[in-house]
């Protein structure tokens, strides 16, 4: 089931894998005084091969999330990679995800150095509405994402009330969210009912603290 998601991935953005370091068509969504989305298309070229490569490490699995009483399979696959292991150590990651995370620190000004990667199969697979994690830790954290694949919508809203933003990742576009985003806001991969091919999505955050001027 693996190896036919890595012949799907190979449909949109053929060539070998780069990021942006010039960050062009970059344009901050502003949400509120507060939070902000950044939002460049196709930052990353090449996505294909990258998907291709991530899907070749064999290291993506189903988690469970505790929901009430029970335990139920995450409906997407995830496998986390430390960058500074990329293609040289036991991580045996691409070497693309160093130079992806070299290029968003560098211009974040910060370390990125937490790799979670999520793989979306198909359109039953999602992920509920939330802020992710690091909000319990991190005041204001920057959390990256780049898409890779087929798009598929990605929704905002402020914590508990109705979507207020829409974008749809995928084919190398990067997102970033910053500001009060994961405190005051919450976002979702919603599944989707038409046919959808599958969408991987490498999201970074900083295991610092931001400078409280950033
Ligand atoms: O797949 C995405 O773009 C979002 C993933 C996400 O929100 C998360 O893993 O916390
Ligand atoms: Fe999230």
């Amino acid at each position: 089931m693996i190896e036919d998601l890595a012949f799907q991935g190979s449909l949109f953005d053929g060539g070998e894998t780069g990021p942006d370091l010039a960050f062009s068509g970059l344009r901050r969504l502003q949400l509120d005084e507060r939070s902000w989305v950044d939002v460049c298309p196709g930052w990353l070229r090449g996505s294909d091969a990258l998907f291709d490569a991530m899907v070749a490490t064999g290291r993506f699995s189903q988690r469970t999330v505790k929901m009430w009483d029970s335990t139920l399979p995450e409906p997407r696959l995830t496998a986390a990679f430390d960058p500074e292991l990329a293609a040289t150590g036991p991580d045996q990651a691409p070497a693309a995800l160093r130079d992806i995370s070299a290029a968003v620190s560098a211009r974040y000004g910060i370390a990125f150095d937490r790799v979670w990667v999520n793989l979306y199969r198909d359109g039953r697979d999602s992920v509920a509405w939330h802020g992710d994690r690091n909000r319990h830790t991190h005041t204001n954290p920057l959390v990256v994402t780049v898409s890779l694949g087929a798009r598929r919508r990605f929704l905002l809203r402020p914590r508990g009330g109705r979507t207020a933003h829409e974008l749809r990742p995928g084919l190398g576009d990067l997102v970033v969210m910053g500001g009060a985003c994961q405190h005051e806001w919450e976002h979702t991969v919603p599944k989707e009912a038409r046919a959808v091919g599958p969408r991987m999505s490498i999201t970074m955050r900083h295991s610092a603290e931001l400078a409280a001027t950033a």
